[in-house]
């Protein structure tokens, strides 16, 4: 047994500022990908998959008593399977900021959810918000507090656009072109991270004035500005703008930034020749990186692999 793939997804913008009701853009990265399989002999990965999907089921079987009206599951078929050895067989790295526990979710739900609500009928904003309740409160089993975005991207397929917490739409982004210069990149900081005491840094943060009118005046407007300019294929204001919040970022969000990657960071913003900003909730995983001369940016950063996401 193979079920459907499920994908990676990489925030492009509005990391935090999404908790505040900044704009947000999120796409799926089809380089990586996951399905729900059951192998006649399993690895120890898989072993290991299968003990946390077992958990997992315990924790939705309770979300089904306590929220019924929220979501229901054929929770008979989902133990069954599970105990048959059931794993997530996935490339997705784990806390990398690319949305491993939000492709599981998507598979599970596709695969147990009751009147599910499909990709194919017409997703109306009520069916999208209501979709993204659901899967808010199934990842938080994996990092606390979720805003299911990630496993509503993964489910999807198809880019969103986050206006504010209520209002999300799916959206088309440019179409790419490969022979284009400016491009997206990702840069593996080589460190696991965990989004749980990055948003909880974060939140603490929330309770200083000065951080707070930091994060409107700059953080989310220039986050704002990116999002828009990216929408319109405005490459030449979005690489003003990046800039601007990569500073902010470096200036403001450092111990979300891995220590050894503060010099390359302002680096970037010195020499014009890439500008980097967290992918996700940062920490560690991948680094998120825009250059308008991807050439430029490889020599510049050439002690580092770096993973072409998008190129324009
Ligand atoms: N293949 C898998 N099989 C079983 N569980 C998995 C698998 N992949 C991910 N998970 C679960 O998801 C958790 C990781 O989710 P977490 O939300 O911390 O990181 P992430 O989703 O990779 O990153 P982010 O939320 O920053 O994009 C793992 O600890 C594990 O419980
Ligand atoms: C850091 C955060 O804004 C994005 C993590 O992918 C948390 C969230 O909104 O779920």
């Amino acid at each position: 047994m193979k079920g459907p793939l499920f994908y990676s997804k990489i925030l492009l913008f509005g990391e935090y500022g999404i908790i505040q009701d900044s704009k947000g853009l999120s796409i799926p990265y089809n380089f990586y990908n996951g399905a729900l399989k059951m192998d006649e002999n399993p690895s120890d990965e898989a072993k290991k998959s299968n003990e946390s999907l077992v958990k997992f089921t315990a924790y939705l079987e309770q979300l089904q008593t306590e929220q019924p009206e929220l979501v229901t599951f054929n929770l008979e078929a989902l133990q069954k399977d599970v105990t048959a050895g059931m794993y997530f067989d996935s490339s997705i790295p784990q806390g990398y900021g690319v949305g491993s526990s939000g492709a599981l979710v998507a598979a599970i739900y596709d695969k147990y959810a009751t009147n599910k609500i499909t990709v194919l009928e017409n997703l109306t904003r009520e069916k999208l918000l209501q979709l993204k309740a659901i899967f808010s409160q199934m990842e938080s089993f994996f990092h606390g507090k979720s805003s299911g975005l990630d496993p509503l991207n993964s489910y999807l397929s198809l880019p969103i656009l986050i206006n504010s917490k209520d209002n999300i739409e799916p959206t088309g982004i440019p179409s790419q072109s490969t022979s284009g210069k400016g491009a997206v990149f990702l840069i593996d900081s080589g460190i696991v991270g965990e989004t749980a005491p990055m948003v909880n840094i974060f939140m603490e943060n929330l309770k200083d004035q000065g951080f707070r009118t930091m994060l409107k005046s700059q953080f989310i407007k220039y986050t704002d500005k990116c999002v828009e300019n990216f929408l319109h294929g405005d490459f030449k204001n979005l690489f003003q703008n990046t800039k601007e919040l990569s500073k902010v970022v470096l200036n403001n969000f450092k111990p979300m930034i891995p220590e050894q990657f503060h010099q390359v960071w302002q680096k970037g913003i010195d020499t014009n020749d890439y500008y980097l900003k967290l992918c996700g909730s940062g920490g560690g995983g991948y680094i998120l990186g825009f250059t308008e001369d991807l050439e430029k940016a490889k020599s510049s950063l050439k002690d580092y692999k770096l993973e072409v996401v998008y190129q324009f």
